[in-house]
């Protein structure tokens, strides 16, 4: 029998055939749904993770407040963060995604927009209303990262899910961070505060570019006018520092999921007890990174302005979407916060053995911290920002940001393991088939980067904190090759090789063999320092001095010559020198002083050839090793030239020690 459109009608063998002649080709149960509409309705079920419903909750806050409340609240204050300075209301923000349509009411959200403020004619304005606050912007609040991976792959260009489950993204233009481009507003208190001058003039300046009050509202402005004017805005609602005492809550409001997952995994990650009462949040930050600021406005140079305010509590981000300018950013307001309690804000990474020795890892970027503090034999507490109070040490952070260039699952495996569902992995390459990442490809970026949530590396400290650290190691990549693997520093050559905070890098790789390139960054970290680097040194001499730690100067640079002759130490080895440290092997070692740096360097290390811990061994031309030496102990002295007015703290013979505690020649 023909069907009407003339083909023929499907039999099925064998099948029973229904008295009404419909044919079946199953007999499974059937799915509870009438329509495909409601087959997919009953895929997902419904949850509000972010702002859960719970009777009697242990926030005080919370028991009181009816779900819609907290709800309405909650889209109140984001209305308000993303309201104009200018205008009257703020914008109709809306929680959901755009693209769901009528799904709103079914996420348990008004779909009713929230007025900034409440004003005279609240029936119909007729006056200043702009287009932009008749429509709504929709908020994708704290999605999860799942939701994240699908808003990428869906609107964001070169988003695609690697082999192992992780998040590729391009970072844009921008692959890296602008220091040139990082503004503070220069008020009264800051002018008095912070550590001011022009990186620009000065190689050896502050990393505090100033503007104006008027400036950073224009930018803010521009930021969010821009993000109004999109369909949806992501927030993140999280915390800083792993201390309780000393939480900051953080707001990050960008136009990316790569953005908004980014900082998911690098800030701590609030339970849905601490967003209940999450309120208003410490410190706001607006990535406005697609979009340029304008030249015309006062004090820009370039098209990428990244402007703190630190009397508002706000950032602005324009014109890059690098996300470690979020990360650095919230790095320098803890920077400013920490140090007004008495914290030491510090650029380290630090771990901890089973005993409860913890060690911190300070150094310039690229030098190891994050894969040192990486230690399958250890407690990770944190890769990159720290807190030393009080009471021990805290993380900042709630994830790892590691360098992937060269990565090994042999030589890094817990960093190699981490890069697997959830993890943001910047500016790679992969295979476009099997989407297998080539760690080698330098194609798009030498600053290839993975941000993954902390807990991603098995032997993670969780809550992150820990008790005074018993080691503070200085880390340089000596592309000179004159640093020994490891010295041993008294607490003036610390302090001197803590605020000279030196590193030497090779300054391109693609045009063949280039020179190296020496660095000089106070207290390891100029750019993201807030007061004078005196101010951070006196704090680490003063809590060394108190808890007894002892510091040591690993260089993980180059062995056998400079760049271009010899070759970057082995991580082997400069894994069996810190495992040495921290068991307490090199305390008791014998000791040799080096020329014109005046170290003490170990003559043998359990592991490690004897004759790489004494550099001029390694080098044959004994001359040219003495000439490299003799030039870098030049830079180290021309640099320091700056500090040599200043005080260290209130002990003015630590000062004199430290200022003698350079290079001599
Ligand atoms: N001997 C060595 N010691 C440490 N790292 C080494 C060594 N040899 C090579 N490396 C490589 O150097 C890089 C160190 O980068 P790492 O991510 O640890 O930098 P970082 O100090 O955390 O910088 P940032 O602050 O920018 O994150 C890694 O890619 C690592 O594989
Ligand atoms: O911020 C970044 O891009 C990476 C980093 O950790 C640093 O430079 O210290
Ligand atoms: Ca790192
Ligand atoms: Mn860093």
């Amino acid at each position: 029998m023909a069907a009407p459109n003339g083909l023929a009608r499907i039999e099925t063998h064998g099948k029973k055939q229904h008295e009404n002649g419909v044919c079946h080709d199953d007999s499974a149960a059937p799915v509870r749904a009438q329509t495909i509409d409601e087959l997919h309705s009953l895929q997902r079920k419904r949850s509000a993770p972010t702002t859960p419903i719970k009777d009697g909750a242990a926030s005080p806050f919370a028991a009181a407040l009816s779900e819609e409340e907290r709800h309405r609240q909650q889209m109140q204050s984001i209305s308000a963060s993303l309201a104009s300075l200018t205008r009257e209301t703020g914008p109709k923000v809306v929680k959901g995604d755009p693209a769901r349509k009528g799904e709103a009411a079914a996420n348990g959200a008004p779909p009713t927009p929230q007025k900034h403020h409440q004003h005279h004619h609240p029936a119909a304005p007729t006056i200043a209303v702009s287009d932009s606050s008749l429509k709504f912007t929709h908020v994708l609040y704290n999605l999860s990262p799942a939701e994240l991976y699908e808003q990428a792959i869906k609107y964001e260009k070169g988003s695609f899910i690697t082999s192992t489950g992780a998040l590729a993204t391009l970072s844009g233009a921008k692959t890296g961070r602008s220091p040139r481009d990082k503004r503070v507003v220069k008020d009264e208190a800051a002018a008095q505060e912070l550590w001011w001058g022009n990186i620009l003039c000065s190689r050896r300046g502050s990393p505090n570019i100033e503007i104006d009050e008027h400036t950073f509202l224009t930018n803010r402005e521009r930021a969010v006018d821009y993000l109004n004017s999109l369909d949806k805005v992501f927030v993140n609602d999280q915390f800083l520092n792993w201390d309780p005492e000393n939480r900051i809550k953080v707001r990050i409001i960008s136009a990316r999921a790569y953005h908004s997952l980014f900082m998911h995994n690098m800030c701590i990650r609030p339970t849905d007890e601490e967003l209940e009462s999450f309120g208003t949040p410490d410190f706001t930050i607006y990535n406005a990174g697609q979009f340029p600021c304008n030249r015309y406005t006062h004090y820009m140079t370039s098209s990428t302005s990244v402007d703190i305010n630190l009397a508002r509590r706000e950032m602005v981000i324009l014109g890059t979407q690098y996300a470690g300018e979020m990360k650095k950013g919230l790095f320098g307001v803890m920077h400013y916060l920490m140090p007004k309690r008495g914290i030491l804000s510090l650029h380290s990474g630090c771990n901890m053995g089973k005993d409860g020795d913890v060690a911190l890892f300070f150094g310039l970027s690229g030098t190891g911290k994050t894969t040192l503090s990486t230690d399958h034999n250890r407690l990770l507490i944190g890769d990159d920002e720290h807190c030393w109070s009080d009471n021990g040490v805290s993380n900042i952070e709630g994830g790892c940001y590691a360098k992937c260039i060269d990565l090994s699952q042999e030589k890094e495996p817990d960093i190699w393991n981490a890069i697997k569902f959830g993890t943001v992995l910047e500016n790679v390459v992969f295979d476009e088939h099997t989407r297998e990442v080539d760690y080698t490809d330098k194609s798009v970026t030498e600053n290839t980067r993975a941000a993954y949530p902390i807990e991603y590396i098995p032997n993670a400290k969780i809550p992150c904190v820990g008790p005074h650290p018993k080691n503070v190691i200085l880390l340089a990549c000596d592309a000179f090759g004159v640093l020994p693997p490891v010295s041993k520093l008294n607490l003036a050559q610390t302090m001197y090789h803590f605020i000279s905070g030196y590193t030497a890098l090779v300054a391109g790789t693609e045009d063949g063999i280039k020179e190296p390139q020496a660095t000089f960054s106070a207290c390891f970290g100029a750019a993201f320092i807030m007061l004078h680097p005196t101010k951070y040194a006196a704090m680490l001499a003063d809590k060394m001095q108190k808890y007894g730690a002892t510091g040591w100067l690993v260089n993980t640079g180059w062995s056998g010559g400079r760049y271009g002759v010899g070759k970057r130490i082995r991580l082997p080895y400069t894994r069996k020198i810190i495992d040495a440290i921290h068991s307490g092997e090199l305390l008791t070692a014998n000791y040799k002083k080096t020329e014109v740096f005046g170290l003490e360097i170990p003559t043998e290390i359990d592991g490690v050839p004897s004759e790489i811990l004494d550099p001029i061994n390694t080098w044959t031309d004994k001359a040219a090793y003495k000439e490299t030496l003799l030039r870098l102990a030049g830079l180290f002295k021309k640099n320091f030239e700056v500090f040599a007015s200043y005080k260290i703290g209130d002990d003015s013979s630590l000062t004199d020690e430290i200022l003698a505690a350079g290079p001599n020649f």
